[in-house]
């Protein structure tokens, strides 16, 4: 396990210094730590297609942290988080900011409060749930989401969510221009980021939306 540990704190560093993201040697421990939780629960837990922890490094680790630039506020949500992708690689990077992880199957929000524990992270609130269902006390700066839902349908079972400057972030392969179409009149899609992930084959876009009310 050592030696995965290393191998993968060294792969890591090389992803790193390709990107423009600047963290310290203790998230970067904790970025390594979190896929090694990821590998050893992945098969009682079936948390994630990817098996092999070096691709993690790549196609969950990389993939959620490379949104933090964009990010506005210091309150989150991540709906359908899964595992805690991409909230968890998020909060570790951000301990300034806090992030709530909801996803309706207890076995990934037992996965995420067991990897909290073991990361020492005290900035993130797990709830299980179903999204449309969560009632929150205040609403989000930012609904983060990737591989959720459609544009269409994650705007409106989360439309409670973020508050009147609020923003969704959806993180998806390819953007298609239809599923702007798609989506109901309040919502406005206010950017298309085009994200560059290190040794990822394939397109992955940002889409930030915001509701415009009628005055
Ligand atoms: C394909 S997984 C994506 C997980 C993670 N975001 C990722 O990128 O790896 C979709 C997740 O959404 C959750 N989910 C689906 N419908 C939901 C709902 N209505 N409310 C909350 N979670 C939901 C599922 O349990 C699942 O964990």
């Amino acid at each position: 396990m050592n030696n995965l540990r290393q191998q993968l704190s060294l792969k890591l560093e090389t992803l790193l210094n390709k990107t423009a993201l600047s963290i310290t040697d203790q998230q970067k421990q904790q970025l390594v730590q979190l896929v090694l939780l990821l590998h050893k629960w992945n098969k009682a837990y079936n948390l994630t297609s990817v098996r092999d922890p070096a691709e993690m490094l790549v196609k969950h680790i990389l993939d959620s942290i490379i949104v933090s630039p964009y990010l506005q506020g210091s309150r989150f949500i991540d709906v359908g988080t899964g595992p805690g992708l991409p909230g968890l690689p998020l909060a570790i990077i951000n301990p300034d900011k806090h992030f709530v992880l909801l996803d309706s199957l207890g076995k990934r929000i037992s996965f995420i409060r067991n990897a909290l524990r073991e990361l020492g992270l005290n900035n993130v609130t797990p709830v299980l749930s179903r999204v449309e269902e969560f009632k929150p006390d205040h609403q989000f700066d930012g609904v983060l989401s990737r591989a959720f839902a459609s544009l269409k349908e994650m705007s409106r079972w989360c439309r409670h969510l973020p508050h009147r400057e609020g923003f969704f972030y959806a993180l998806k392969g390819q953007f298609q221009p239809l599923e702007a179409q798609e989506l109901d009149k309040e919502f406005v899609i206010s950017q298309v980021i085009r994200l560059e992930i290190p040794e990822l084959i394939g397109e992955r876009h940002l889409v930030l939306i915001r509701i415009e009310e009628e005055e």
